[in-house]
């Protein structure tokens, strides 16, 4: 069921205290630089701080700061072959962390969540492109079936929440993401900032060719992750509650034409090879983002404006990539 409450509040951040739990990954920072421009007081955290997978040490930083608001942008995040190769990771600490902070939150008064699903959560054969009723409706894909169940986990404890004890959540499902603050390990990221890297250091090493993985076929949507940060702060100020909503670009197209298009940017003038062996993934994922559109908001940033901003930052300052955890600096 998909439900959604519109809010007669004038700005439910004003005044508040609000906490964006993974304030230094790619989209907490977006959501920190985003909420900068709001009336409100910021609370962050770093995981050196407090680790998120334990209850007791979350529960009482919670109680110490008693956030009125909290946007969860903390989780174990990675691309196609992290996913694979990592579930019980990405499956245990997703769901501690979120059941934690919900729970935690609840407890000690918090008002209002926001909570990061992915369009992940969806099918892997879903109807193109999907709408949010497609959740449970066919097997996930087995590349980030871990990630996935997580996060469906998440969504149903803030809709269980709602109805049990009245209190209100925004689950949003974003499209692929990219942008400053991204990861930009060669094996461990997302195919944006992977394909920056490879495609850089084949143009700086002079090589004639380059492998990329899986068939180049897979159809992908991008968002930069400051319209992203934008949406969830429309969502937050304009709703009380929704079940599910997707945040999308409508911006699809092959990953093929995903590396020509990098291979521009980045100014490499070789071959673009791909290697059949490695995983391609769901062979499609475009968001319905229809709801979004009707409720008054629509991103700005172009692909190419995007790609081309995320690699001038990079090669001015490789601090724009995380340096920790599996996060290496490219240059
Ligand atoms: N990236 C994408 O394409 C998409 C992302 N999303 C969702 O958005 C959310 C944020 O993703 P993104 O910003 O890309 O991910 P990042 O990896 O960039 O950021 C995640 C943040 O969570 C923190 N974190 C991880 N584990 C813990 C822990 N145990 N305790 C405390 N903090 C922790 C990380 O800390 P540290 O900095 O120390 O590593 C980091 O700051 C996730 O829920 C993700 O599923 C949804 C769709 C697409
Ligand atoms: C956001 C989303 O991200 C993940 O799903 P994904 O969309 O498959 O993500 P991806 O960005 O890793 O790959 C997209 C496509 O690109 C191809 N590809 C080519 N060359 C490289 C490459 O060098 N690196 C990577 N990572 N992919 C490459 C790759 O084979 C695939 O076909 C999930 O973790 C999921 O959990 C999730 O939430």
């Amino acid at each position: 069921m998909i439900s959604s409450i519109k809010t007669d509040l004038v700005d439910a951040l004003k005044g508040k205290r609000v906490w964006v739990a993974g304030h230094q990954g790619m989209v907490g920072s977006a959501l920190v630089r985003r909420l900068e421009c709001e009336n409100c007081t910021i609370l962050t955290v770093s995981r050196s701080e407090l680790d998120l997978t334990q209850q007791a040490d979350t529960k009482q930083w919670i109680e110490d700061m008693r956030p009125e608001v909290v946007f969860v942008a903390a989780a174990k995040v990675g691309g196609i072959k992290a996913n694979a190769t990592y579930p019980v990771d990405f499956l245990y600490t997703n769901t501690m962390i979120s059941m934690n902070i919900m729970k935690a939150a609840v407890d000690a008064g918090t008002q209002k969540f926001l909570l990061l699903g992915s369009s992940c959560i969806y099918p892997k054969l879903a109807a193109q492109p999907i709408e949010e009723n497609a959740l449970l409706t066919g097997p996930l894909e087995p590349t980030n079936e871990a990630y996935a169940l997580a996060k469906i986990s998440a969504l149903k404890l803030a809709q269980a929440y709602a109805r049990q004890h009245g209190i209100q959540s925004i689950s949003v499902m974003p499209t692929n993401l990219y942008g400053p603050n991204d990861n930009f390990d060669p094996e461990n990221s997302h195919v944006i900032p992977a394909m920056l890297r490879r495609l850089h250091e084949a143009k700086m090493a002079g090589k004639e060719q380059v492998t990329l993985w899986g068939s180049g076929r897979p159809l992908r949507e991008f968002l930069h992750v400051d319209d992203l940060a934008d949406a969830c702060v429309f969502l937050m100020k304009s709703h009380d509650h929704i079940d599910l909503i997707n945040i999308g670009s409508g911006q699809e197209l092959s990953i093929r034409d995903l590396a020509h298009l990098i291979s521009d940017v980045v100014g490499f003038r070789g071959r673009i090879l791909f290697d059949p062996e490695k995983p391609d993934g769901a062979p499609r994922k475009l968001l319905n983002s229809s709801r979004l559109r009707e409720l008054g908001w629509a991103p700005t940033v172009s692909l190419r404006r995007g790609l081309e901003d995320l690699y001038d930052r990079w090669q001015r300052d490789p601090q724009c990539a995380h340096e920790t955890g599996w996060r290496q600096l490219m240059i």
